[in-house]
């Protein structure tokens, strides 16, 4: 390995050489002869080639193994033996590179559309990786309504490292405008935000950061529509991230994260922390997310047309429910200009925290759990569970109704899962019972101007 002194941007104190540690170690990695770090490239097969369906490349890989193995094999390894005293051998030390770990990175870089992706050990992970890039002074753009834990890392960020952060409602590009400046550093998007699934315009807000700041990035947690959805990097993001704990591994056993850019620099120094902090994805979680994420079409269609049934059964009783699916969601033109689909998570409302409450225990065919984007259908109160991070206060400003729950589906069969929450509704005693059917006691369907 080099011995010139990597700074903490990722770049070396000698010029030239600030590459060369990666370069050395992993020449030779790039199946189509780049000499490149790990990951550098979209995946096999060749560029140049066809390009197939999303559904086609989630399966399709190419790998340069001994045996011709279908499956990547786990390099369970901490080390490799080089070749020489000199080292510089593919690979030495699995922090700085491993090969299920480099095969899931091109994978995904194919699936994302990015010249460079990067597997962490969760999404959380990943976000902090990206905010690295941030120095003391720099100010970040977020919403107003953010996945807590999101949200608890940029309070620790505000509060540690000097790093200011604006919550707006970036449902509003104005309102974005109005405080990006000079020292916009970092521009951070959800779209549909979580747990309120309003809609957020990554094109025009990625070009008003870029034109107003051209050194502002623009980021994007992708977790809540999956690539299979949306590709916020062709929509002008700059970085693009995802908890591949959720749609992307789809089967709650692993802790993951991806990462995905196009500027080789910004590859090279979010490598830089991963080796520099040890959070690179273990080769056995790699090989689940890779085994994972070819199943991710099959999934993530089944799974939409679920939810997009609950969405439907919940509104037609009378419930206050928001789903891009539905054609009353006030965003729904914007959120088809974005996305491929509306994805499986909706959330509504009953009106009574405690009917909510009883409605969450009665249901027997939906876990009562955090997360998403699971074979199995979930369900639970975000301001208890998921989003509990944030305190009452900030909860109530920002508008988050405390009844809420958040139905993130699976893919069991469509009439269980509605027969199921049929019965938990009638059991809560959040419906009235008629001749013809029941109906929400508690609250009105969403109407265009309440979100
Ligand atoms: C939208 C969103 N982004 C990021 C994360 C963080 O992912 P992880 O739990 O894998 O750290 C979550 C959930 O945890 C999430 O819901
Ligand atoms: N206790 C956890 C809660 C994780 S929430 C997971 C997921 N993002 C969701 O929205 O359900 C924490 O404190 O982070």
């Amino acid at each position: 390995m080099s011995s010139s002194a990597p700074d903490n941007n990722g770049s070396s104190s000698s010029g030239d050489d600030a590459t060369k540690p990666i370069n050395k170690a992993f020449a030779k990695v790039d199946l189509d002869g780049h000499n490149l770090p790990p990951s550098p490239a979209p995946s096999s097969p060749s560029a140049g080639r066809r390009r197939y369906a999303l559904a086609t490349e989630l399966v399709y890989t190419d790998s340069k193994d001994q045996y011709g193995a279908s499956s990547i094999p786990i390099y369970q390894s901490a080390t490799f033996k080089q070749t020489s005293a000199a080292g510089g051998n593919e690979y030495d030390y699995t922090r700085s590179g491993n090969p299920t770990r480099t095969h899931l990175e091109r994978h995904m870089a194919k699936i994302m559309n990015a010249t460079r992706a990067l597997a962490v050990g969760s999404g959380m992970g990943a976000l902090d990786v990206i905010t690295r890039l941030l120095r003391p002074g720099d100010e970040v753009i977020t919403g107003n309504d953010l996945y807590g834990g999101t949200n608890r890392l940029l309070a620790y960020l505000s509060s540690n490292q000097g790093i200011v952060v604006h919550h707006v409602d970036t449902t509003n590009v104005e309102r974005v405008r109005e405080v990006i400046s000079d020292k916009t550093a970092m521009v951070l998007l959800e779209t549909p935000t979580n747990p309120l699934i309003k809609i957020v315009d990554i094109p025009t807000i990625a070009k008003s950061v870029h034109d107003a700041n051209s050194k502002a990035l623009v980021v994007v947690d992708n977790t809540m529509l999956s690539p299979m959805l949306c590709n916020p990097l062709e929509l002008g993001a700059d970085v693009v991230y995802e908890s591949g704990t959720k749609y992307l591994s789809g089967h709650h056993d692993i802790m993951a994260g991806i990462i995905a850019c196009n500027d080789p620099a910004l590859g090279d120094k979010m490598y830089f922390t991963i080796n520099s902090t040890g959070c690179g994805l273990s080769p056995n979680d790699s090989f689940l997310l890779m085994r994972g994420v070819k199943t991710l079409a099959i999934r993530m269609e089944k799974q939409e047309a679920n939810a997009q049934m609950i969405a439907e059964f919940l509104e037609s009783h009378g419930f206050r429910v928001r789903y891009p699916g539905l054609k009353s969601h006030p965003q729904y033109d914007l959120h088809w200009s974005i996305a491929r689909g509306a994805g499986a998570v909706l959330s509504f409302e009953t009106g009574d925290i405690a009917v909510s409450e009883r409605i969450v225990e009665a249901a027997r065919l939906y876990g009562i759990s955090v997360s998403f984007g699971c074979v199995n259908s979930l369900i639970s109160m975000p301001c208890r569970m998921s989003h509990a991070s944030i305190d009452a206060k900030t909860r109530e400003e920002r508008q988050m109704p405390e009844d809420l729950i958040r139905l993130c589906i699976g893919i069991e069969d469509a009439q269980d899962l509605i027969d199921d929450l049929s019965r938990s509704l009638v059991q809560a005693g959040a419906v009235t019972i008629t001749l013809d059917g029941f109906y929400a006691t508690g609250t009105t369907p969403l109407s265009a101007d309440s979100v």
